[in-house]
């Protein structure tokens, strides 16, 4: 997979290069690249934002430079490539998302900073043909797009084959079975005078499987009783027989 950040920090993406992804991104399994938006300003300022029409707080970024950007970055007709531009008005990104991108050949991220880009942005490159994702990776505001953006592209690399050490991991995600994952343990046996549960200690796969499922369900129940309520009411009453 290919993808293309466009922002005016490009530092802050430094993190894609460290720990997993950035061993994914040695071993040719991912293929990152960062660009200044500023790179495509013709002024002296370098000036990438304006003031809002209508009035209103803060600036909004200018759909020149946005769209000269776009124009050279996406300017691979052989590789189809998927808009992304983070926003709070967006879609929610989910790990449904992240594994439906994750059988993209590119993604290309657009930072946004400021009250946003240009509508006329994502308009133009819709109308030359361009997929448009707008996503939001929570009900909160940030300041700008990139901290999005390494969300997402975490979520959604460590999907691709060969990046996860175990494949496992990826297959039993949290939400993967439209739960949240149950507690774990590792050694010692007893810390802090808390024991491990006795039937992980126990080689009784069958019992395992059983209470690592309920203690999904339980936490699932607790903490994020909609995602229970996805999977029917069968699902609520097996939560509340685990208890
Ligand atoms: C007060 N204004 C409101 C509009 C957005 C302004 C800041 N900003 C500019 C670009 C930009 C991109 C993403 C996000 C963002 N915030 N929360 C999320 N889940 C996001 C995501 N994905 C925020 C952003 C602040």
């Amino acid at each position: 997979m290919r993808i293309d950040v466009v922002t005016i920090f490009p530092s802050y993406l430094q993190p894609l290069r460290e720990a997993l992804l950035g061993r994914a991104i040695d071993r040719g399994l991912l293929e990152v690249a960062v660009h200044d938006l500023r790179d495509w300003t013709h002024d002296v300022h370098q000036a990438v934002d304006d003031s809002p029409y209508g009035g209103g707080p803060g600036m909004v970024m200018r759909p020149q430079v946005w769209g000269e950007a776009l124009d050279d970055v996406l300017a691979t007709p052989d590789l189809p490539a998927r808009l992304v531009v983070p926003t709070p008005a967006g879609r929610p990104f989910t790990q449904a998302t992240a594994h439906a991108w994750a059988a993209e050949e590119r993604l290309v991220f657009a930072c946004g900073r400021y009250e946003g880009i240009d509508e006329r942005v994502l308009l133009d490159a819709r109308a030359r043909g361009i997929t448009v994702d707008e996503v939001s990776i929570g009900d909160y505001v940030l300041v700008g797009g990139e901290v999005a953006v390494l969300v997402m592209v975490e979520a959604v690399a460590r999907l691709l084959p060969g990046v996860l050490g175990n494949p496992r991991s990826a297959a039993e995600d949290s939400f993967s079975d439209g739960l949240l994952e149950g507690p774990s343990y590792t050694r010692p046996e007893v810390w802090r005078e808390l024991a491990v549960p006795d039937v992980l200690r126990g080689g009784n796969h069958a019992a395992i499987a059983r209470w690592r499922r309920d203690r999904a369900l339980e936490r699932t129940r607790d903490r994020r009783p909609d995602l229970l309520d996805a999977l029917g009411p069968d699902a609520l009453d097996a939560a509340d027989r685990a208890a």
